[in-house]
């Protein structure tokens, strides 16, 4: 036959492979233009911030660490690394304020070598100091100043960039703890419910929640606008009642009535919050050292702490550092002070965990939680120490009464019950990150939290796998039957011309 009779198709001209081809180049353009945006960039650069939580019994030196093209997602900032300061916290260096900034050098020189140098100059670093120091300026304003003045000449001399040292209020204290922990639980751009934060300083305690109830007081209202959603918070912050203020305000009271009712000087102070056989001699000054008191004047310098341990006296003694009786308001905790019913889940941080940690009380309901507490109050102070040899003594001298004030606070003062005390979860960190006021802090002084919600990337990361892989298989189905009708085409040409 003559060759050139016979007209061979190109099977490359039939519509059908046309439509096939311009099917798998617009497919794989598609893929390579999500992959592009997906992905960007592929390389993660991190920043970082500093904060200093300057509390009232100890300063801690906090790392955050986030990728720079996320910063406005919720959950992107985790914490890098934690100092602890050796030492008190900044207050107790009234009489030595060059001592505060000292403390702090060997943290920064941590915190010099966790950072990568060329991100040194933007760093930020903020020190926040709480309860100590507002404690501090209440009674010697001058003393609190040269403190602040220290601290800030230190952290001046590294190579951050320095944005401040400053006494925060309380209810910056509420407010950016509660920040922090539904920050860190993502609760922030869900239609989930918040977590509410419950902080137990040592000078300080904090209760932060959105209530279902109307806020009586414009002191205990806070208002964000947080990623598109509004939150009006209730919070309060009681100055004195952290555990070790509390402490003091309760000893001060038995010493009053013991006093009273001796009509002469105490030389012993019988205390139920203690073990019995526990026996510690302590200053009469070193129990009125605080503005939270007034100071009393007993002729002896110095008085025998002696253990009971009863846990029901315990209770009521702790509950005479609560004014019930005069409220203002519609409802009130303790003091005069508004409180709207507690409403939702609460995460309870600082010391509620480590108190109630340390005692396994941490997932019991509350029947059980107060019979455990009796039997370990009533435990001799000399089998105590024997069961943890490790643990600093005032610490382990001290949890009997710190639990029975956990228990008297969240019951009697901010009116928990037996029936929500199921939705207090005693935490100390959310994923990586330690609750506490110093995360919400950084993240609003950096205005790391939008008010409106920022853009996401295209698509959620699962559904972009699942895109990618069908698109594939589908090009590959296509390409498949490109192979094959285009054989069969040859083929078929191949007979017509035998
Ligand atoms: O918020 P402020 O009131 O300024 O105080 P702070 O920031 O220094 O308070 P912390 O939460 O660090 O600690 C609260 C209390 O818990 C105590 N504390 C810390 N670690 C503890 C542990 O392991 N066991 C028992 N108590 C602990 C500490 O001495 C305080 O009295
Ligand atoms: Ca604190």
């Amino acid at each position: 036959m003559d060759e050139q009779g016979v007209k061979v198709k190109n099977p490359w001209h039939r519509p059908v492979v046309i439509f096939l081809a311009a099917v798998i180049i617009v497919g794989i353009i598609i893929m390579v233009a999500i992959s592009v945006v997906q992905n960007k960039p592929l390389h993660q650069k991190y920043k970082y911030g500093i904060v200093l939580d300057a509390g009232s019994s100890h300063t801690s030196v906090f790392i955050y660490e986030w990728p720079a093209e996320k910063e406005n997602n919720t959950g992107m900032v985790r914490q890098k690394h934690t100092c602890n300061v050796q030492g008190k916290g900044i207050s107790s260096y009234s009489a030595n304020p060059q001592g505060a900034g000292a403390s702090l050098q060997l943290c920064m020189e941590e915190a010099k070598q966790k950072i990568p140098a060329h991100r040194h100059p933007e760093t930020p670093v903020y020190l926040g100091a709480t309860a100590g120091m507002r404690l501090l300026r209440m009674e010697n304003e001058e003393a609190s100043d040269k403190v602040l003045d220290s601290v800030a000449h230190s952290l001046k001399s590294y190579p951050f960039s320095y944005q401040g040292a400053r006494i925060i209020s309380g209810q910056e204290e509420g407010a950016f703890g509660w920040i922090t922990v539904n920050y860190l639980s993502k609760n922030l751009r869900k239609p989930t419910g918040t977590l509410g934060a419950l902080d137990l300083g040592g000078a300080s305690t904090q209760i932060t929640f959105v209530p279902q109830q109307n806020i009586e007081s414009y002191d205990n209202s806070i208002d964000f606008r947080l990623y598109g959603n509004d939150y009006h918070l209730y919070t309060h912050s009681f100055l004195c009642y952290g555990q070790d203020q509390a402490l003091k305000l309760s000893m001060g009271k038995k010493l009053e009535s013991t006093l009273k009712a001796d009509e002469t000087d105490p030389t012993e102070l019988r205390d139920p919050c203690f073990h019995p056989g526990y026996n510690f001699t302590r200053t009469v000054p070193n129990v009125f050292n605080t503005p939270c008191m007034k100071e009393m004047k007993l002729a002896n310098e110095t008085f025998f702490h002696v253990g009971l341990g009863n846990w029901s006296q315990c209770q009521q003694s702790i509950r005479k550092v609560f004014n019930t009786i005069n409220c203002p308001y519609s409802r009130c905790s303790f003091n005069g002070v508004f409180q709207p019913s507690v409403y939702g889940d609460f995460g309870a941080f600082s010391a509620f965990f480590f108190v109630m940690d340390f005692l396994n009380l941490t997932s019991d309901n509350l029947a059980t939680t107060k019979q455990k507490l009796a039997a370990y109050c009533s435990t001799p102070w000399k089998k105590i120490v024997e069961n943890h040899p490790n643990i600093k003594e005032k610490y382990l001298s001290e949890y009997c009464f710190s639990a029975t004030y956990i228990l008297t606070l969240l019951e009697d003062g901010y009116k928990f019950t037996s029936n929500n005390w199921k939705d207090i979860r005693f935490i100390k960190k959310i994923g990586d990150s330690d609750a506490g006021w110093t995360l919400g802090y950084m993240l609003n002084l950096t205005n790391m939290i939008p008010a409106e919600a920022p853009d996401t990337s295209l698509m959620p990361y699962g559904g972009y796998v699942t895109f990618m892989f069908l698109f594939s298989l589908l090009i590959l189905v296509l390409l498949l039957l490109v192979y094959f009708y285009f054989r069969r085409s040859t083929r078929t040409a191949q007979k017509d011309i035998i």
